[in-house]
């Protein structure tokens, strides 16, 4: 079981009556990626995967697997599989019954089917539950069975909706290492859905972020956290300042902005129009203080929250026109020299911290 097929997403849109869903998204995931789709509730990324899967029309555009267009297969002729969030497992089934469920419906005949479906709880390491019934199992075995239910059709491509989000947190964790260890030893294609961008950096080669029916970025997990392609992006991703402000000027490979209502500052980037709007994104983690700023890297702000965290602390900083910045820093360092609320603190950042975002959305 080690075919594995690219996807092809070309220009493909979803509309429910008024609605549009998906807009026009083109994406392709290459053959035994780890490919999560990431964004906030309503943004499109279940329809995006139910359109994949065949569950779902697609308006317009078209799905390829491999070298086969898909768009008008039924789900059992496309080669993918789907595991849904509740699982969806058959409470009068025992576990081989539940798994061998699809081969019943191809007219695989008992012995063979029962016969797969044992293999699949074996490689899953359900088989000594194989006569239980799902309400027998904890919620993590029953994900291993609905796991073994999808891949019992040897699929290209298997796609998962939330597979995580019925779990308690500390088997949400268990789980996850789980899904990634099965990826990487079967080497096929998964397509995971997730609002959750912590799962998506610990599971994903490619992250999909998606924002109101589009694509804001698709990229490899640190790409994704180091260079936020939008201030969408940034701000869903975490850690960064995001600041918006207008250009003044372009001066050694930086861009001069003013922030709104408050100080100068200089972000890297180029080819930005005088009087244009942008977003500039800094690492909160990647900010010193204490530290005079080299002209545009940095300023003077007050302490107006302090968070300790255990490893590191976080400090809301207001100042040049910023409510709340926030900076990271290691507790050793804090403790160091501790600084109070209300405190004046000059903040530092090297150039290559600050960068110029992009926007999708006009
Ligand atoms: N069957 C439907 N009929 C009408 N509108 C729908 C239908 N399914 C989804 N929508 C709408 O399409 C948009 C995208 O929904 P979708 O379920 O794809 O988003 P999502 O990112 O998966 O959200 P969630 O994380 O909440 O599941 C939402 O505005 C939703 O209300």
């Amino acid at each position: 079981m080690s075919k594995a097929a690219e996807i092809d997403i070309v220009s493909v849109s979803k509309v429910y009556g008024m609605t549009t869903a998906v807009e026009a998204i083109s994406l392709k995931i290459p053959a035994g990626t780890y490919c999560c789709l990431l964004g906030p509730s309503g943004c499109g990324k279940t329809s995006t995967l139910r359109m994949i899967a065949g569950h779902e029309s697609i308006s317009s555009g078209d799905v390829r697997l491999g070298n086969t267009v898909v768009t008008d297969l039924p789900p059992a002729k496309r080669g993918t599989a789907m595991m849904f969030q509740s699982y969806a497992l058959f409470p009068h089934l025992d576990l081989v019954d539940n798994v061998a469920f699809s081969l019943k419906m191809k007219g695989v005949d008992k012995e063979q089917r029962r016969a797969k479906a044992l293999d699949m709880l074996k490689l899953m390491q359900m088989e000594a539950y194989a006569t239980r019934r799902p309400a027998q199992l904890s919620g993590g075995q029953q994900q291993r069975v609905a796991l073994a239910r999808a891949l019992i059709t040897d699929p290209e491509a298997l796609l998962l909706d939330e597979p995580l989000s019925a779990l308690d947190p500390f088997l949400k964790i268990r789980m996850r290492a789980e899904l990634k260890k099965l990826q990487t030893s079967l080497g096929i294609t998964f397509v995971h859905v997730t609002h959750s961008q912590e799962e998506a950096m610990a599971l994903a080669d490619l992250i999909v972020v998606m924002n109101d029916g589009r694509i804001e970025q698709a990229a490899p997990p640190r790409e994704v956290f180091e260079r936020p392609a939008t201030a969408f992006v940034a701000r869903f991703m975490g850690d960064h300042n995001v600041i918006s402000g207008r250009v003044t000027c372009e001066r050694d490979g930086m861009v001069v902005f003013d922030v709104n209502g408050g100080g100068s500052l200089a972000a890297c980037g180029r080819g930005q129009e005088a009087g244009a709007s942008i977003d500039i994104a800094i690492r909160t983690d990647h900010v010193r203080i204490g530290e005079p700023p080299s002209p545009g890297l940095g300023f003077t702000g007050i302490v107006s929250n302090i968070e300790y965290r255990g490893a590191t602390v976080k400090l809301s900083i207001t100042g040049a026109g910023i409510d709340d910045f926030t900076v990271i820093i290691d507790d050793s360092d804090f403790f160091a020299r501790p600084v109070a609320l209300g405190d004046a603190v000059p903040l530092a950042w090297d150039s290559e911290d600050a960068i110029v975002l992009g926007r999708i959305h006009s």
